[in-house]
């Protein structure tokens, strides 16, 4: 995801520098013009505006708070635009330690998968400081197609939870529908096209209904991602005590698929936890 949007940057003009932990994968960046640096601070210190596109909540709060992460450089007049998916309490904690060295905070976290961010279709759903959110609006117009300011620091963390614990439970149930449908002598494919034809229609089943059926799950959301958010969701539920019981299934689907081993797979592969197995 950070490599396509960085990308976008790059290919619209802007002076962009990039870090990433495993540093082969900036050459990329570095052969289409990016300045590439040795640390998160570093990359502070050079901009005036620093994005983040981590994996969970360790990683956010390691490249933001380690004595060469993002805080260690951040100042008056920068800002900190974390667009990684984590809850509320992981931005909160980050947002502080922006903050109490003078920097800005926002968080972006986006809803749209590896292709919306190739084509920078992504849709923000951002939270903390106002002026920040406007000062990057023209980044998240080039990365981006729509941009939502839902309020204070954890309003977009818990909007982006709460859209992919749907999500989540959504390709889970396509998954059942699936197996079943096979199990019953139909074609899958004849499923993929009732389907988009009805009230049920939904651009993720058309997109991954054919490669499911083929068992191809190349990835684009990895499945370790959306348990990931499965469970921050469920965690979510707990505080707010409101129950979540389909969410809950849904996530033992996922916890399945990953102990098969298909976390680096895309989410879709939810579909070996619950397929019945010739
Ligand atoms: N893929 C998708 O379709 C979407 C993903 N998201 C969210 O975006 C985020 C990134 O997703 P995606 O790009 O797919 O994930 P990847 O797993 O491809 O990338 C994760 C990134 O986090 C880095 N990282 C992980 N742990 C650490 C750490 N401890 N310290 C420093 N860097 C670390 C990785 O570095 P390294 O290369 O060294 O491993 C890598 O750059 C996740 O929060 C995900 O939920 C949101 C919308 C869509
Ligand atoms: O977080 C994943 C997505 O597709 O959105």
């Amino acid at each position: 995801m950070g490599y396509a949007m960085a990308l976008n940057l790059v290919k619209a003009g802007y002076e962009v520098v990039v870090w990433n932990r495993s540093p082969a994968k900036c050459d990329a960046l570095a052969a289409a013009g990016a300045q590439v640096a040795a640390t998160p601070a570093e990359v502070v210190a050079c901009c005036d505006i620093t994005l983040a596109m981590l994996s969970d909540p360790e990683a956010c709060l390691a490249v933001a708070t380690a004595p060469d992460g993002a805080a260690a450089a951040m100042a008056p007049g920068k800002g900190y635009v974390d667009v990684s998916t984590v809850d509320a309490a992981t931005a909160a904690a980050v947002a502080a330690a922006v903050r109490s060295a003078g920097g800005a905070y926002l968080e972006a976290p986006v809803s749209g998968s590896k292709g919306p961010a190739e084509q920078g279709q992504l849709i923000f759903l951002s939270a903390g400081d106002k002026q920040l959110f406007e000062a990057a609006a023209p980044l998240l117009e080039v990365m981006g197609k729509a941009s939502f300011f839902l309020g204070d620091v954890g309003a977009g963390a818990n909007m982006k939870l709460v859209v992919n614990m749907i999500m989540g439970s959504m390709m889970a149930s396509w998954a059942e529908g699936l197996s079943l449908a096979k199990q019953c002598g139909l074609q899958q494919s004849d499923l993929v096209e009732v389907v988009k034809l009805g009230a049920i229609a939904c651009p993720m089943f058309a997109l991954k209904g054919p490669t499911m059926a083929e068992g191809q799950y190349a990835p684009a959301f990895p499945l370790k991602h959306q348990q990931k958010d499965m469970r921050l969701a469920l965690a979510l539920g707990d505080e707010m005590q409101q129950e979540l019981p389909l969410a809950a299934a849904a996530n033992e689907l996922y916890k399945r698929a990953r102990a098969a081993g298909y976390s680096d797979s895309d989410f879709s592969a939810v579909m070996e936890a619950v397929a019945k197995k010739d």
